[in-house]
């Protein structure tokens, strides 16, 4: 790039950041120097609307993690049709970059969810409510995630068959996460845990600011292992192993759907917003047998000869099922919806990670330091001419950093229901030595950047930042339909710290993570916290356990984790909305696949799971449209 251009696009990058100009300016980079990312061979084509038909065997709704691997695996059999409908657009270039993670909160790739005003979270952001958005584009959260490939635990999953539901033990998923992974990190490939050749390819981050390794090394002076996140053990640090393709997102429309498009039986329809399902009662038993959705401000209506399958993520699909009759009688009849079948569980059972944002600390950079590169990641003002040549032309540089999360620790703050208070670096070493507790109840993603957000930290201050995510919340909230609005966005309670426990958790985990500071590695760096003294908390020693719940409570933020809004359980289960094959109680043909089935949310990042979720559910569907019919005698 000559230096005029190199100068222009500098100063356009950082004034845009942000806003869907980015999104446009990255683009066009991406078109003039980058034909790797812009893959006009394989990129999806939708299909245009006068193609679309009336009728198809399986109707997915929903182009996210799941409708995506749901849509791909379905189609692999020529007999059936698949139509797929995605609210949002195509996915667009720019996500491909790591590092626009960060700026695609406020485009319009993302539903702008917030959470219903609260005083007990959230209390520092605007009208009390937490940004609780997702992914509106193919791939759906997947393409506008933090890129996190992490599973969870064993336990999660051996809870849920214990809840009654056959086949989701440990060992019953773990085939298929391995079906769908291409792990490209080396000394994984050979581990009975992980998967090679699959869609979604795993690797690190390309890229890691050089603040990462002192990070890393206070996790292991704080007696954690560097351990492989998804494989026998849980706890314990590493970097962040990420589902990413040369360095680059690997959303699950590009790991799914680049490969399937091209089926003659699989449509892709995008900008198209359901708006019902369309249900039918024969007497003897309730139907599913389509749905209504709007595309170019025209209505459609097409129907299903097999399923209707709902996989519009937590927030959408209890909305979907609520419009179309199915959930909570009193709720429906409040809204003058008629109920079509009383599922009292839709909507409820809400959970996510809840984290918090604000621990940041400042570091000075050793004078040993002889890098060419930032020592820690400083925001978009790292954005320079030099970043932008390096990712341009030689396809390395900052812009393949993950600026939330180069590495992870999972801890756990609790040994054997005993609280950690006031405790030494020396006793976390006994502590954790203990394998058998393998059950981490935080997780802390540990920034190379300051959270500039959460305090007035200056962008270029050197700084690192944590953000603990509660991995296993008692806390249940709910999701309804709005009075006032019923088709609009959907009210969201999430009802974070509704368990004392929850906020309990998270101020031992800012207390772990001051600890952690005090580590030689982070000494070393002269390691100072910069943590806000927030005026309502004033009450209470800085950074006292009483100014951490205070904090916790002020900075609130969703983990952007939402699960469990339609869980799957056994018909005795009152609350339970889907069975354990993921259909819906009482209502043929319909099954909802993604993550609001989770009875329990794991203790990991969401979009593996989910994932995998949809990876089994296809099986399941196969079997029951292939098994021979029973004679009848
Ligand atoms: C900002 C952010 C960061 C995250 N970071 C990570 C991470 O690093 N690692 C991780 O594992 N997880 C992460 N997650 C969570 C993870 O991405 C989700 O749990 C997962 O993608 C959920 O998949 P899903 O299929 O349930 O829903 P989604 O992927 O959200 O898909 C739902 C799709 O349905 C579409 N849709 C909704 N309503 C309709 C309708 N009426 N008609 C048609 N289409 C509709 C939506 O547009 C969307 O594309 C993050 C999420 C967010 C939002």
């Amino acid at each position: 790039m000559s230096n005029v251009i190199q100068c222009l696009a500098t100063q356009i990058a950082q004034s845009l950041w942000t806003t869907d100009w980015i999104l446009i300016f990255l683009q066009t980079l991406i078109i003039l120097y980058r034909p790797d990312i812009a893959d006009p061979e394989n990129r999806v084509r939708p299909t245009p609307p006068p193609s679309l038909r009336s009728n198809y065997d399986f109707i997915i709704v929903g182009g996210g993690s799941a409708g995506s691997v749901l849509a791909s695996r379905l189609s692999e059999n020529e007999k059936w049709s698949v139509l797929l409908l995605e609210a949002g657009p195509n996915e667009p270039h720019a996500t491909d970059i790591p590092v626009v993670y960060t700026s695609v909160a406020s485009t319009s790739l993302v539903w702008n969810f917030t959470s219903y005003p609260s005083d007990n979270y959230c209390t520092g952001q605007d009208n009390r409510q937490c940004s609780w958005f997702s992914g509106r584009t193919l791939g759906g959260s997947s393409t506008i995630n933090g890129m996190i490939y992490i599973r969870g635990n064993r336990r999660d999953y051996d809870r849920w068959e214990e809840a009654g539901n056959p086949g989701w033990n440990y060992e019953s998923v773990l085939p298929y996460f391995k079906k769908s992974e291409d792990m490209r990190i080396e000394e994984y490939q050979e581990s009975p845990y992980h998967g090679v050749g699959g869609y979604l390819t795993v690797e690190n981050f390309r890229y890691r600011s050089p603040i990462t390794n002192y990070l890393m090394e206070a996790a292991r002076e704080m007696g954690y292992d560097e351990v492989d996140l998804n494989g026998a053990n849980q706890t314990g640090f590493s970097l962040t192993p990420g589902t990413l393709r040369d360095g680059l997102r690997c959303s699950t429309a590009k790991a799914f759907l680049r490969p399937a498009w091209r089926r003659s039986n699989l449509h892709i329809s995008t900008d198209s917003y359901v708006e019902k399902i369309l249900v039918r009662d024969d007497g003897n038993r309730k139907i599913a047998y389509g749905v209504q959705f709007r595309l170019q401000s025209t209505s459609y209506k097409v129907t299903a000869n097999r399923e209707v399958i709902l996989s519009a993520g937590a927030v959408r699909s209890p909305q979907l099922l609520m419009l179309s009759g199915i959930g909570p009688r009193d709720h429906l009849v409040d809204l003058n919806i008629p109920v079509f079948h009383d599922v009292p569980g839709v909507g409820s059972n809400l959970q996510d990670h809840v984290t918090f944002t604000g621990l940041n600390y400042n570091v000075t950079i050793p004078k040993n330091y002889s890098g060419s590169e930032p020592f820690s990641y400083a925001g978009q003002d790292a954005f320079d001419s030099q970043t932008l040549t390096q990712f341009a032309i030689n396809n390395t540089g900052m812009m393949y950093e993950n600026p939330d999360t180069d590495s992870m620790v999972l801890i756990n703050t609790r040994n054997s229901g005993k609280v950690i208070r006031n405790f030494s670096i020396k006793k976390f070493v006994c502590r954790y030595a203990n394998g058998s507790g393998d059950y981490p109840n935080v997780e802390l993603a540990l920034s190379p950047g300051g959270n500039a957000t959460a305090t007035n930290v200056v962008a270029s201050t050197t700084s690192f930042s944590v953000l603990p995510l509660l991995l296993r919340p008692g806390s249940r909230g709910y999701i309804r339909l709005n009075a006032t609005d019923p088709e609009g966005f959907p009210i969201i309670v999430p009802n974070y710290f509704q368990d004392p426990q929850d906020l309990e958790v998270l101020a031992e985990a800012a207390q772990f993570v001051y600890d952690m500071s005090r580590t030689s590695a982070l000494r070393f760096l002269n390691t100072q916290p910069d943590i806000d003294r927030i005026p309502s908390c004033s009450t209470f020693e800085y950074l006292s356990m009483n100014y951490w719940r205070c904090l916790v409570r002020y900075y609130t933020a969703s983990g952007f984790h939402p699960a469990g809004s339609c869980k799957m359980g056994p018909a005795s289960d009152r609350m339970a909305v889907v069975d354990a094959r993921l259909r819906v109680h009482g209502v043929s043909r319909l099954r909802v696949i993604d993550a609001s089935i989770m009875p329990t949310i794991v203790s990991g990042n969401t979009n593996a799971p989910t994932i995998m979720i949809a990876e089994k559910a296809s099986d399941m569907i196969r079997e029951a449209w292939t098994a021979p019919l029973i004679p009848a005698i």
